[in-house]
């Protein structure tokens, strides 16, 4: 019955955290590494013995192992009349050998100190403050949070480094945007992730990540890779094309506008041909199947709680761009979740 329906619909999201901790155990335990360096498919025992696992453990090890194969990460095979577990696409990407490895953004993601906040939601909700629920629950701002725990700040690093690798093979697709560029600024590129993908792909090119004084202190670069420390919000070295990847989703529209603004300025020696290359989640209702959009909109809640950030969908991305003085803009979707939006003055 429609009581029934809504009971199931209830209960799964009150426990829509299980199957994410669970991954997260998975990926603690290296799980994926196990498997996928065993060559072939592993049985439970096999599993549990290169685990060291107590043998009180192993069907516990079995119960996490039967809900994450219900729900995609792993695949049941048989070895001998054995039944044996392989990796899937969405859990091959816990294998840390890979370039292509996503562990530190589970890791970062599903960190306490990611979490913990969501407790303060009611206490947020009935403050006026205008702080993030982060800052209503740790009485610092999450940027403050990283540049008080190294080992909280390399974390954070490490998750965005890991998504740069996913941007490479986006490169390939959408080279053309890169082609002919003379210089290019990374802005809020961190420690380089993206910009040394980019300095690879076209090592003519003149690439400077630009980030906060502090996160480019100890970085150095190549010739043609150099490292920048500064303010967004209040100047970008000049370059032909300036590139924001996940950045615009952490601030406000003012924000945001002050920073587009400054990109502006950025491009402005190169006329018409420099431009402002956004990449970033485009919230599109219509065309995207309903898990996309919930994962679009999931990341919209993150970056609100996180930063007072924002996912945008295209047509707020229209209305900050026009906002912010450019004439015309070009959306691509890349990276699965994310699109690449060119700017033009
Ligand atoms: O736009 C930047 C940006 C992009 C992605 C993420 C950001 C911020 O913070 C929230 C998040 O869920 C998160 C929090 C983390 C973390 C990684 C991590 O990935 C997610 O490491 C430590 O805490």
């Amino acid at each position: 019955s429609e009581m029934y329906h809504a009971q199931i619909h209830l209960y799964k999201h009150v426990y829509n955290f299980v199957s994410a901790m669970a991954l997260k155990s998975v990926m603690e335990l290296g799980i994926a590494d196990i498997i996928h360096n065993n060559g072939k498919p592993i049985t439970l025992s096999e599993l549990a013995s290169s685990l060291k696992l107590h043998p009180s453990k192993i069907s516990v090890l079995h119960r996490f192992l039967r809900l994450l194969t219900h729900n995609g990460f792993f695949a049941k095979t048989k070895v001998q009349e054995e039944e044996a577990y392989v990796l899937t696409p969405p859990s091959k990407l816990l294998i840390t050998t890979k370039p292509t490895c996503l562990a530190p953004i589970v890791k970062g993601a599903l960190h306490s100190s990611s979490l913990d906040m969501w407790h303060s939601s009611k206490k947020w909700f009935t403050e006026d403050k205008g702080l993030t629920l982060y800052e209503t629950a740790t009485n610092e701002s999450f940027w403050a949070f990283l540049n008080g725990n190294h080992d909280s700040l390399i974390m954070f690093q490490e998750a965005m480094a890991a998504d740069s690798h996913m941007f490479k093979l986006a490169l390939k697709e959408c080279k053309h945007v890169f082609e002919n560029l003379e210089s290019l600024v990374d802005v809020g590129g961190g420690i380089g992730g993206v910009t040394k993908l980019i300095n690879e792909a076209f090592p003519h090119m003149k690439c400077i990540v630009f980030d906060q004084p502090q996160v480019v202190a100890n970085c150095s670069g190549n010739e043609n890779l150099s490292f920048v420390g500064g303010d967004m919000f209040k100047s970008i070295p000049s370059a032909d094309a300036v590139l924001l990847k996940w950045v615009l989703h952490d601030w406000n529209d003012e924000l945001s506008l002050k920073i587009l603004k400054n990109c502006k300025e950025a491009i402005s020696h190169k006329g018409k041909k420099g431009k402002v290359i956004i990449i970033d989640i485009a919230i599109d209702e219509e065309s995207d199947d309903p898990e996309l959009t919930e994962l679009k909109l999931d990341y919209d809640l993150v970056m609100l709680t996180m930063f007072n950030g924002k996912e945008r969908g295209k047509k707020e991305w229209e209305n900050l761009i026009y906002e912010a003085g450019f004439s015309n803009y070009k959306i691509t979707p890349i990276c699965g979740f994310k699109s690449l939006i060119e700017v033009y003055p």
